[in-house]
């Protein structure tokens, strides 16, 4: 009938037209008369949400990298989307991430992980406080502290296959390897089971060859919600015949679902479980007022983005750093001797205690998570109703705000020499604060974020970190397998995207 009155083509010109004539007016909008109008950047960026898209997902760009480039040109504020700012003076990082900035994450970026009951991905400040408050006692120090023993196993079984693996002439992947433990030492600490990475042959298991598969792709989900919702709801055996890399994903979810279902059914079953777990914490009526309909999305969401925050970002530092130790024949000496201190008999295994004593074991874990970032992309928030002042400049209400752990690692006027791997710096200063020693660095150690919002898992890190670094280091004598700086290239996929061969390593028996 409408085509009597008006034909087809005309309409889809007029509604062509419209969107063009309306896409005009927004970018004229976003120039001139935009609240954040005075802030420089590209003018397509200035125009329209378009230029971060392209960049992201059509010219493949790394964030974290490009925006480097970007503040050169700009600046120390980089206007990289119409309504969104990043920063990169270190003096905004803790403007932005503050203790009393109770500010609310950045829908378009945590919608983007697809967990939208999961601590990390709670928009408000209050909602993630309460969670936090639920599953704090899970992360203490005490309850690490305690249950370091699980940590110490995992390292061990680690170790055990490592040596299997000398013995058949191999030598091993140790970003994978490292990847295998953190996910068992995760899932068992937070789920009372573990998922036995460790056991699946040349660590090549299934989540964790999906999780690195996935990575590349994370943008275009970010960018497309529509796709990454169909993506997200399509059957493990589509996924396996499209993308046969990314099947561990939908299965291990799978599994997770039985087993939050499990858990609400039977309850009782939580009772046999070695220590409390995340499932114990989020099903404590005293403990959080989640309600019952939500109840089976809330754990897992919770459990399903734990695994994902838990492993690449304790693997990736840790590896990182050893292959630093392993380029380095005088540090690797000097950490060797400092661990024999403390741990002289092989076989005696000294506790986290006694390992977070050694200054310079602390120094090259702090100078691993600085090098290599866990979190890689900056981590957005939306300004309060009252506005903010962000390193000296009004920001106005609504405005998103963000800053990369990464620019702040590699600020060479806080890290003097920023690209060189350096464990001393944390020992002995080094940056423009030189003369106040390295107490003044530690202000500018980020890796876990600051603020209402930092990362409540980083005492069980700290553990992995501390007890993987020293076993690998005492236990083998490790020589690198044809890995160099090239084969540890990344691109920033929110966490870092490894493009290259990994750090490969022959794992031989110590000398003594
Ligand atoms: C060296 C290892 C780790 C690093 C570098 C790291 C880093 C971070 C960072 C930077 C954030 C802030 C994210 C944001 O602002 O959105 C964060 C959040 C988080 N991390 Fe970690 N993390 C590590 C290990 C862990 C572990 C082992 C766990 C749990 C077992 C964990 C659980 C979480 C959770 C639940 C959040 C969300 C907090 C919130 O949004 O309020 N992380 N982590």
């Amino acid at each position: 009938m409408l085509s009597g009155l008006v034909d087809v083509p005309t309409l889809l010109e007029l509604c062509l037209a419209g969107w063009v004539v309306y896409g005009l007016l927004t970018a004229l909008y976003n120039i001139y008369f935009h609240p954040l109008r005075q802030f420089p950047g590209p003018l397509a960026a200035r125009a329209s949400n378009g230029w971060k898209l392209y960049m992201e997902v059509f010219r493949q760009e790394s964030p974290a990298h490009l925006l480097q480039k970007l503040h050169q040109q700009y600046g120390d504020v980089v206007r990289i989307r119409p309504n969104e700012l990043h920063f990169s003076s270190a003096t905004a990082y803790h403007d932005i991430y503050n203790p009393s900035a109770r500010w609310d994450k950045d829908r378009v970026q945590y919608e983007s992980v697809g967990a939208d009951h999961s601590m990390v991905s709670l928009i408000p400040y209050e909602a993630a406080k309460q969670r936090k408050a639920v599953l704090k006692s899970l992360f203490s120090r005490r309850a690490v502290l305690n249950l370091q023993g699980l940590v110490r196993r995992k390292v061990d079984h680690l170790v055990q296959v490592l040596q299997q693996r000398n013995e058949e002439g191999k030598s091993s992947d140790l970003l994978m390897a490292f990847r295998c433990m953190a996910l068992d030492a995760a899932t068992d600490f937070c789920f009372g089971t573990s998922l036995d990475a460790l056991d699946v042959p040349d660590f090549r298991a299934p989540l964790l060859v999906a999780m690195d598969a996935a990575l590349p792709g994370f943008a275009v989900m970010k960018h497309f919600p529509l796709l990454r919702k169909v993506a997200l709801h399509l059957p493990p055996w589509l996924i396996g015949a499209i993308y046969p890399d990314l099947v561990g994903l939908p299965r291990t979810q799978q599994m997770l679902r039985q087993q939050v279902s499990n858990v609400i059914t039977h309850p009782e079953i939580l009772k046999a479980k070695p220590h409390p777990t995340v499932y114990h914490r989020l099903l404590d009526p005293e403990a959080q007022n989640t309600n019952v309909a939500s109840r089976e999305a809330v754990l897992f969401d919770e459990a399903n983005t734990l695994m994902f925050e838990a492993t690449h970002t304790v693997a990736d530092p840790t590896m990182f750093g050893l292959f630093h130790i392993l380029s380095n024949p005088v540090l690797y000496e000097r950490l060797l001797d400092e661990i024999r201190t403390v741990w002289p008999d092989a076989s005696a295994a000294p506790r986290l205690e006694v390992l977070e004593t050694l200054p310079l074991l602390t120094a090259t874990i702090k100078e691993s998570l600085r090098m290599a970032p866990g979190i890689a992309s900056p981590l957005f928030r939306v300004t309060p109703a009252e506005g903010a002042v962000i390193d000296g400049q009004a920001v106005p209400a609504g405005a998103t705000v963000g800053m990369s752990i990464y620019h702040v690692h590699h600020n060479g006027a806080l890290f003097a020499n920023p690209e060189h791997f350096d464990p001393d710096r944390w020992l002995h200063g080094g940056g423009d604060d030189n003369e106040k020693g390295a107490a003044s660095l530690d202000q500018w150690f980020v890796a876990f974020s600051r603020g209402p919002r930092s990362c409540p898992g980083s005492n069980l890190a700290w553990c992995e970190m501390y007890i993987l670094l020293s076993t690998m280091l005492r236990t083998f004598d490790l020589r690198l397998d044809r890995t160099t700086a090239n084969d540890l290239a990344w691109r920033d996929c929110l966490v870092p995207y490894f493009t290259g061969r990994h750090l490969h390593a022959w794992c031989l028996p110590s000398k003594e």
